[in-house]
C-alpha cells in the first residue's frame, strides 16, 4: 500500500504550487492526484489563441452547466473548468488582474488573521516573472505611465508579459477613458487602481506560449524522487477517522483510469485543491457537509457543517458587441480558415501574431450609470431599498454585506471591471455554451465590451447530486438572485453608451449592436432586460468552502484547515470568504503560495 507525507487532490493552481513548494524539501514525500490527463506540451493549451478548442472537450473540460437561473430568464449558463494538469489555468484567458487592497482588508476583517493586503502583497509577486513589453507595445499602451517593471514579480515560475498583440482599439480605449476623466497612473499591482489600463497576460514573451500553473511542474521539479504525479485518477473521497475527538485524514480513496479503486495513505496531511465546484463535492462524499443532505444520499456524517458548498459567489458579466468601422480589424476575421492558416504559420515562424495572446484592455470604475458616477445619496437610497438591515440575514451575510456596502459607497473602490474584447459575443435563451458565446454567425466584424460586477450580493450553491463521485454536483450560482446585482449591473451597462460615444473609440465603431435592443440604454428597465438576456459568467466561482469563523458558516479556518479536522486543508478558490474584484487567478496563486508557507511553517 502506498503512503505519502502529503496527498494533494487536484493539479490546478493550488495543487501544483503546493506540490512544487512542499517537495522542495527532499525529506518529504508528496503525491499529487489529478482527475484529468497530463497534457503539458499540447499545442492546444500552449497556443493562447487556440483556447476555443478546449471548451466542452472532455479531454480538457469538466464542462459544467448551471441549473436554470430564474433571475436570468431561466437561462442556463456554462461554467468551463479545467480537467487537466494545470486545471482552469490551462484554458483561461490569461489576464492578470490584482484586486484592490481593500478586498484583502475585508478578508482580514471577516476574522482571517494573516490575510490582509500587506500579508498578501508579497505573494501576488511570488508566483510570476514579469517581462517588460517591447518599445512599440509600451508606447502604444502608454504602459510606463502606470506599470513599473521593478514592482512586478521577478522570480516566480509563471511568465507574465504584454506580447505584441495590441492595436488601435487598445490605444483608443486608454485615450477614451482619459477623456471621460478616468486617467490614473497607479500601478495595478499596488491595489489602488482605478481607470483604464491593459493588464498583462500569463504568456511567455519569448516563446509566445501560455504560462500556466503547470510551470510549477517543470522538468526539474517533475524529476524530484520525492514527488509523484498521478494523473487520470479521480479522488472519490478522503478517508477520515476519529482520534481523541478530532477527525483525522488518513488517506484517500481513488479510482484510476482503468476503473480500479484503491486507498492511498497520508502520514501528515490531505490537501484538497479540486476547485470551487469539486472540492465541496469531495468533502460531502467524505462525510463533511450538511447532515441532512448527506443522510439523504446515504453518506455517514463525520462532520455536520452546512456551510460546505454554500456561499458560492461568481463574477457575472453583461456585454454588448459593437460593429467596427470599415478598415478596422477584430478577431472576427478568424472565421475565415485561410486567415487562421496564415496566423498559424506566422505564430510557428515568429512565436508572435494574434495567436500569442488576447488583446484585452480593462478599466476599473466605481459605481457609474449613464450619467457618470452615481451620486452618494442615490447609492444610499438603493442600499436602503434593497439591503435588509433588520438582522434577519444570517451572520455570514450580514458581515459580508457590511463590506460590500462600504465598497459601493467608496468611489476609490472599483465596483466594476470593463473589459474590451476584440470579437462578437452571443448569448442564447435556454442554455448558452461556450461554443455559442464564441461563435461568429454574423458576417460583420465586431468588438465587445463586457462589464464584470466586482462585488456581487447574490449567493449560490454547489452540492452533490448523489453519493457517486462520477455524478457531477448540482451547480446553482443563483445569478442576480439579489436584486441589487441587477440594479448595479444594469447601471454599469448604461455607462457603455457614454464610452462608445467618446472619441477616439467612437470613430472606430459603427451603429450596429448585439443585441439590437441595446442601441439606447437610457431607460433603466431596458438596460435590465439587456443584462438578463446577455448575462454570462466570467468563470470565477469561489467561496464554497469559505475561510470564515465557523459560527459564520465557515468551512476552513485561517490556516485553511477544515473545521473539526486535524490535518485536512483546502487550497483553491473555494476558500475565498468574499469574491475580490477583477479576474482571480493572481489571487488564487497568492493563496496557494501563502498556504505553502503556512504548511511548511515559514509563517
Ligand atoms: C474559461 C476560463 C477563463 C478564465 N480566464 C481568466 C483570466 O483571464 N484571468 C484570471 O485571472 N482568471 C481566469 N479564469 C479563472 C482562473 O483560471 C481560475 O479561477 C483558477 O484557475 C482556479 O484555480 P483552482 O486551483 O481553484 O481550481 P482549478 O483550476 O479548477 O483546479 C482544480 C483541479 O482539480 C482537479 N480535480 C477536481 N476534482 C478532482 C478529483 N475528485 N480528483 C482529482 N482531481 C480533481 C481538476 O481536474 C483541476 O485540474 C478563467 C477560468 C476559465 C475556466
Amino acid at each position: 500500500m502506498d503512503e505519502y507525507d502529503y496527498i494533494i487532490v487536484g493539479a490546478g493552481i493550488g495543487g501544483l504550487v503546493l506540490a512544487n513548494r512542499l517537495s522542495a524539501d527532499a525529506s518529504v514525500n508528496v503525491l499529487i492526484i489529478e482527475a484529468g490527463a497530463n497534457r503539458m506540451g499540447d499545442p492546444r493549451i500552449d497556443t493562447p489563441g487556440f483556447l476555443g478548442m478546449l471548451y466542452g472537450n472532455p479531454d480538457f473540460d469538466w464542462d459544467y452547466t448551471s441549473v436554470p437561473q430564474p433571475h436570468v430568464n431561466n437561462r442556463q449558463i456554462a461554467q468551463p473548468r479545467g480537467r487537466v494538469v494545470g486545471g482552469s489555468t490551462a484554458m483561461n484567458f490569461s489576464v492578470v488582474m490584482y484586486p484592490p487592497a481593500s478586498d484583502f482588508e475585508a478578508w482580514k476583517a471577516l476574522g482571517n488573521n494573516g490575510w490582509g493586503a500587506e500579508d498578501m502583497a508579497p505573494y501576488l509577486r511570488k508566483f510570476h516573472t514579469f517581462s517588460p513589453p517591447s518599445k512599440i507595445t509600451a508606447e502604444l499602451l502608454r504602459i510606463d505611465r502606470y506599470m513599473d517593471a521593478n514592482s512586478q514579480g521577478c522570480d516566480g515560475p509563471v511568465p507574465v508579459s504584454l506580447p505584441d498583440v495590441y492595436g488601435p482599439f487598445n490605444k483608443a480605449w486608454d485615450e477614451t477613458f482619459e477623456k471621460l476623466g478616468w486617467r490614473t497612473d497607479a500601478d495595478p499591482i499596488a491595489g489602488r487602481k482605478l481607470g483604464a489600463f491593459t493588464a498583462p497576460l500569463t504568456v511567455d514573451a519569448k516563446t509566445g506560449k501560455r504560462g500556466y500553473a503547470a510551470a510549477y511542474y517543470s522538468p526539474e521539479v517533475a524529476a524530484r524522487p520525492n514527488l509523484r504525479l498521478l494523473a487520470e485518477t479521480m479522488v472519490e473521497r478522503v478517508l477520515l477517522t476519529k482520534q481523541d475527538g478530532d477527525v483525522v485524514a488518513t488517506g484517500v480513496h481513488i479510482k484510476n483510469k482503468d476503473g480500479r479503486r484503491e486507498i492511498i495513505r497520508a502520514k501528515k496531511e490531505v490537501i484538497l485543491c479540486a476547485g470551487s465546484l469539486n472540492t465541496p463535492q469531495v468533502l460531502e462524499l467524505s462525510g463533511i457537509g450538511n447532515a441532512e443532505l448527506l443522510q439523504k444520499h446515504g453518506i455517514p456524517v463525520i462532520i455536520n457543517n452546512p456551510g460546505v458548498g454554500e456561499n458560492l459567489q461568481d463574477h457575472c458579466i453583461s456585454s454588448i458587441s459593437y460593429e467596427i468601422a470599415d478598415g478596422q480589424v477584430s478577431g472576427d476575421i478568424l472565421r475565415n480558415p485561410d486567415v487562421v492558416q496564415a496566423l498559424i504559420k506566422l505564430y510557428e515562424e515568429t512565436r508572435g501574431g494574434p495567436l500569442a495572446g488576447m488583446p484585452i484592455s480593462v478599466a476599473y470604475l466605481p459605481f457609474v450609470d449613464g450619467q457618470g458616477v452615481v451620486p452618494r445619496q442615490e447609492v444610499e437610497d438603493l442600499l436602503a431599498r434593497y439591503l435588509n438591515s433588520d438582522n434577519s440575514l444570517p451572520p455570514r451575510l450580514q458581515a459580508q454585506y457590511a463590506h460590500l456596502r462600504k465598497a459601493i459607497l467608496d468611489n476609490d473602490t472599483p465596483s466594476s471591471q470593463y473589459l474590451f474584447l476584440p470579437a462578437q459575443l452571443h448569448m442564447k435563451p435556454g442554455a448558452t455554451s461556450m461554443a455559442d458565446v464564441l461563435a461568429k454567425p454574423l458576417p460583420e466584424n465586431y468588438i465587445s465590451i463586457m462589464i464584470l460586477h466586482n462585488h456581487p450580493f447574490s449567493r449560490g450553491s454547489v452540492h452533490i447530486a448523489s453519493s457517486k463521485a462520477e455524478d457531477k454536483p448540482i451547480y446553482d450560482p443563483k445569478l442576480l438572485s439579489h436584486p441589487l446585482d441587477l440594479e448595479i449591473l444594469a447601471r454599469h451597462t448604461q455607462f457603455l453608451d457614454k464610452i462608445v460615444a467618446t472619441e477616439p473609440l467612437k470613430s472606430l465603431l459603427k451603429e450596429r449592436r448585439i443585441p439590437e435592443s441595446a442601441s439606447d440604454l437610457a431607460d433603466l428597465d431596458r438596460a435590465k432586460e439587456v443584462v438578463k438576456e446577455r448575462l454570462f459568467t466570467c468563470f470565477h466561482p469561489a467561496g464554497t468552502c469559505a475561510m470564515l469563523p465557523r459560527q459564520m458558516g465557515g468551512v476552513v479556518d485561517d490556516q485553511l484547515k477544515v473545521y473539526g479536522t486535524r490535518n485536512l486543508r483546502v487550497v483553491d478558490a473555494s476558500v475565498f470568504p468574499l469574491e475580490p474584484a477583477g479576474n482571480i487567478q493572481a489571487t488564487v496563486y497568492a493563496i496557494a503560495e501563502r498556504a505553502a508557507d503556512l504548511i511548511i511553517g515559514r509563517n
